[in-house]
């Protein structure tokens, strides 16, 4: 385990079997719906990669990158910034929208209302992790991989200042690391 972690919240076994699980779910939904699955970078590109391996439907898939934080690193502003669009067309598409964890709600509530505006067919939103202790945005998440506690976490795509996104789990980091770095 890398020595910066205190704790593992979602191993890798975990990972797989929600990945599974998920995959099976969105298959049976989804089928003969060619749905476009929306990646929303930098923090979902890991999740998406494995999840979309689990689907066994005909699909497509782009990606987009927000960011919804500001200055700080582990404080929420509200601003949500599109830093790049998606390539496709979502009219009259059956969009999922995916995303590694959904905290405060800001980034989804954001782009729910966003592709809404761009005349989707249908909009659901699966979100590997859910911290709902911190949410300040309702919005509907129809999927959900892994529900956690109220800790800042990184692994499996997530990063604190852009670190730890290649870990194979995903853990809390120990307090030293957020003083030294
Ligand atoms: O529910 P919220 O409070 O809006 O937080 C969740 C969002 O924050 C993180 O992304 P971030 O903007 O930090 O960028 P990244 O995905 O590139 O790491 C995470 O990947 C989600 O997209
Ligand atoms: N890395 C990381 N990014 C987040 N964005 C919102 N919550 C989190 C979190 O717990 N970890
Ligand atoms: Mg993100």
């Amino acid at each position: 385990m890398n020595s910066d972690i205190e704790k593992v919240l979602v191993s890798k076994e975990d990972i797989a079997q929600a990945n599974q699980r998920l995959g099976k779910q969105l298959t049976e939904e989804y089928r003969g719906k060619n749905p476009l699955f929306v990646c929303i970078l930098r923090g979902a590109a890991m999740f998406m990669m494995d999840l979309v391996k689990e689907l066994d439907i005909e699909m497509e898939y782009d990606f987009m990158d927000v960011s919804s934080y500001g200055g700080e690193n582990t404080v929420t502003t509200g601003d949500v910034r599109i830093i790049k669009d998606l390539d496709t067309s979502i009219r009259d598409r059956d969009v999922v929208i995916v995303e590694d964890i959904i905290d405060t709600g800001y980034t989804l509530d954001r782009l729910k209302e966003l592709f809404d505006a761009r005349h989707a067919k249908s909009i659901k939103i699966v979100s590997f992790l859910d911290k709902p202790a911190r949410r300040i945005k309702h919005v509907k998440v129809d999927y959900v991989g892994v529900q956690i506690p109220d800790e800042f976490v990184v692994g499996y795509g997530m990063d604190y200042n852009e670190h730890y996104r290649n870990l194979p789990y995903v853990g809390v980091l120990k307090r030293a690391v957020y003083s030294t770095k």
